[in-house]
């Protein structure tokens, strides 16, 4: 592995054409391994877990661990860029700028092996991150279990922002999230006889306006919450009443209490659309994430170095209503995310996403500069940061 940034933009548009559903990241996880494999090897150890990787950087004199993690998945959105490089795998596409993630994380490792540090570093290469989740069972993992960071970094491109900007809030990042799937089953019938029937699809489309009030009036507006619904399923043809009708969304909060808050809304108002549509219905809560919750101590002093490094220019963010499972990261292990500028003017999961690889130098020297220093600070009474 050569160690120019050309090298990692390569890699990236590599990345970028094989994007995998999660758990399912099994060419991603081919590329990386084969890019593993031409660093020198006296250092590393290599693990695989699932679709996923971990490798572990030795240390020359070891007291503790650093951790980067980069998620590897795809989205199920065909692409609509100006890219050369474009998916090969259609329907699929790299939307939420994984691949940069990933091709960061090469070269985080590839600096490490060829520049030693004090500290061991692991590199961990996540799977399904956009869902069903990864970051709970890795941490759960044996493989992970003795490799477990001291303090752990990941980053997530930002579209809003400019190349050279890193954007980071101490405490609270990403909200909470829940899945949402609400399977509603009534009776089929002929077109030209609607009271025979029990339309799922009438009653779908009012309990999808009715979960608009959930947000609006029953969470305080001082308080942030999300319902959306992204997709919405029902009927077979035209001239048939529809007996099944299935509507997929996602619930996003600021805090747990939030989220209990807009369940018990969400299952107050099935069961309502039960009684009114003589149907049954099932809500089933998919995964969960737990907020991304940036150590605060770590974090403030990351930002301090961040003004004097000038690496890239700093900008305190507000919270955000994205859902990452590195906070499951975050709840175990103390670190940070920041959210790392690439200026585009089409949003993450958008099909016309192209994020600026300029900011790929950025991140790779702020993330190899921010280890290297902290892990020259002395150990204050054998703390492990
Ligand atoms: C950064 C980002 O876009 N993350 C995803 C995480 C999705 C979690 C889960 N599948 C859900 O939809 O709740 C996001 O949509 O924020």
């Amino acid at each position: 592995m050569s160690t120019g940034i050309e090298t990692f933009v390569r890699y990236r548009r590599q990345l970028h054409q094989i994007p995998e559903p999660g758990f399912e990241e099994f060419e991603t996880q081919r590329y990386l391994l084969d890019r593993i494999a031409e660093l020198p090897q006296d250092r590393i150890e290599i693990r695989t877990w699932r679709t996923g990787i971990l490798v572990k950087v030795q240390g020359a004199d070891p007291k503790r661990t650093f951790g980067y993690r980069a998620d590897m998945d795809g989205l199920p959105i065909e692409e609509d860029t100006s890219y050369e490089f474009r998916s090969k795998h259609p329907g699929y596409m790299h939307a939420c700028g994984h691949d940069m993630h990933m091709a960061i994380g090469l070269a985080v490792l590839s600096h490490f092996v060829h520049n030693p540090i004090n500290d061991h570093l692991v590199v961990i290469f996540q799977p399904a991150e956009e869902g069903p989740g990864g970051a709970k069972p890795i941490l759960a993992s044996e493989e992970l279990a003795d490799w477990m960071p001291d303090q752990i970094v990941a980053l997530h491109v930002a579209p809003e922002y400019e190349v050279g900007t890193i954007a980071i809030r101490p405490g609270i990042l990403f909200a909470n999230t829940s899945e949402l799937f609400i399977d509603l089953t009534g009776k089929g019938g002929h077109a030209a006889y609607p009271h025979r029937a029990n339309d799922m699809v009438v009653a779908a489309a009012h309990l999808l306006v009715q979960l608009q009030s959930v947000v609006s009036r029953n969470v305080n507006p001082l308080d942030a919450a999300v319902v959306t619904i992204g997709k919405i399923e029902g009927g077979t043809k035209q001239n048939i009443i529809a007996e099944k009708a299935r509507l997929e969304g996602t619930i996003r909060t600021l805090s747990k209490q939030t989220m209990e808050l807009v369940k018990s809304r969400i299952e107050s108002l099935v069961k309502g659309t039960e009684a009114s549509f003589e149907c049954t219905a099932r809500i089933d809560y998919g995964s969960n994430y737990m907020q991304v919750y940036n150590n605060e101590e770590i974090t403030s002093e990351f930002m301090d170095w961040l003004r004097g490094s000038g690496t890239a220019k700093l900008y305190e963010c507000t919270e955000a209503m994205t859902g990452e499972d590195f906070g499951y990261f975050l709840e175990n292990i103390p670190g940070f995310m920041f959210w790392l500028g690439v200026d585009t003017p089409y949003g993450l999961h958008h099909a016309k996403l192209e994020p600026d690889e300029g900011a790929m130098p950025v991140a790779i020297d702020t993330v190899t500069r921010y280890i290297r220093w902290k892990s020259e600070q002395p150990l204050a009474g054998g703390k492990a940061l």
